[in-house]
């Protein structure tokens, strides 16, 4: 750190000026599936690259993938702490630079509180798994009732508005659902190639 003549400490690492310790909110939302954990830890690995001292939090009530990492749908992995909430860790995260927390809503409640105090809001999507245009929803395939769910494509589905509202999954009148989460190598490829158009101008391949 480094200060200028209006006594405002700069960090040169980062991208912005640091006023204090008061740091700052990078907020990183958006349905399932639609990139918040790989993007969580691409910044992760850029703060690590700028000597940053890192602090990674997952939830410890999410196993689906790793015990003792952070993991995307596709199996990219970064080594964390896993705990149910912050107060335990509290202490020991202020001894670190960055604190990246995956799963925020099982740390913080309601995660729209957060947009407000964070100095940066990211809302991302998906791929509806039915139409295949930009998904900004998620859509719970089985019949629980409880808020926290813990599961990947086998029980959550991205979704656009307009699939949102479409017939329930398991219904006879279903349309099918695109599985993201094979890799496409190891799906058995039943069918003829086609192609559905995803938005205007862009053009995907894909197998049906
Ligand atoms: N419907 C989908 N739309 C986009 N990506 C999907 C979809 N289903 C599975 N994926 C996979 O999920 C990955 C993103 O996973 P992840 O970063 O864990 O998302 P999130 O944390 O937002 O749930 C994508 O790179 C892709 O491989
Ligand atoms: C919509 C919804 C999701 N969950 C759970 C399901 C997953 O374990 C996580 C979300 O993980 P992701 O990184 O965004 O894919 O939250 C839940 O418990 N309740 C819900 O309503």
């Amino acid at each position: 750190m480094s200060e200028n003549t209006y006594n405002c400490k700069f960090d040169q690492r980062s991208d912005c000026n640091v006023k204090g310790q008061s740091g700052h909110i990078e907020l990183i939302i958006g349905p399932m599936f639609s990139g918040k954990t790989t993007e969580l830890i691409r910044r992760l690995k850029r703060y690590r690259v700028a000597q940053y001292g890192c602090l990674i939090v997952k939830y410890a009530g999410d196993t689906r993938y790793t015990d003792n990492g952070v993991a995307t749908h596709d199996r990219q992995t970064l080594p964390a702490i896993s705990t149910k909430t912050l107060a335990p860790i509290f202490s020991d995260a202020l001894t670190y630079d960055v604190i990246g927390i995956d799963e925020g809503q099982f740390a913080f409640g309601d995660i729209l509180n957060l947009v407000p105090v964070a100095e940066n809001v990211t809302k991302l999507s998906a791929i509806c798994a039915i139409c295949y245009q930009s998904a900004a929803f998620t859509r719970r395939k089985t019949k629980e009732n409880e808020v926290e769910v813990i599961g990947g494509g086998d029980k959550y589905v991205a979704v656009c508005r307009t699939c949102f509202a479409a017939p329930i999954p398991g219904s006879p009148d279903r349309l099918p659902l695109r599985d993201f989460n094979t890799p496409v190598d190891s799906k058995k490829l039943v069918g003829k190639k086609t192609r559905r158009r995803i938005s205007e101008g862009t053009w995907m391949s894909s197998l049906a």
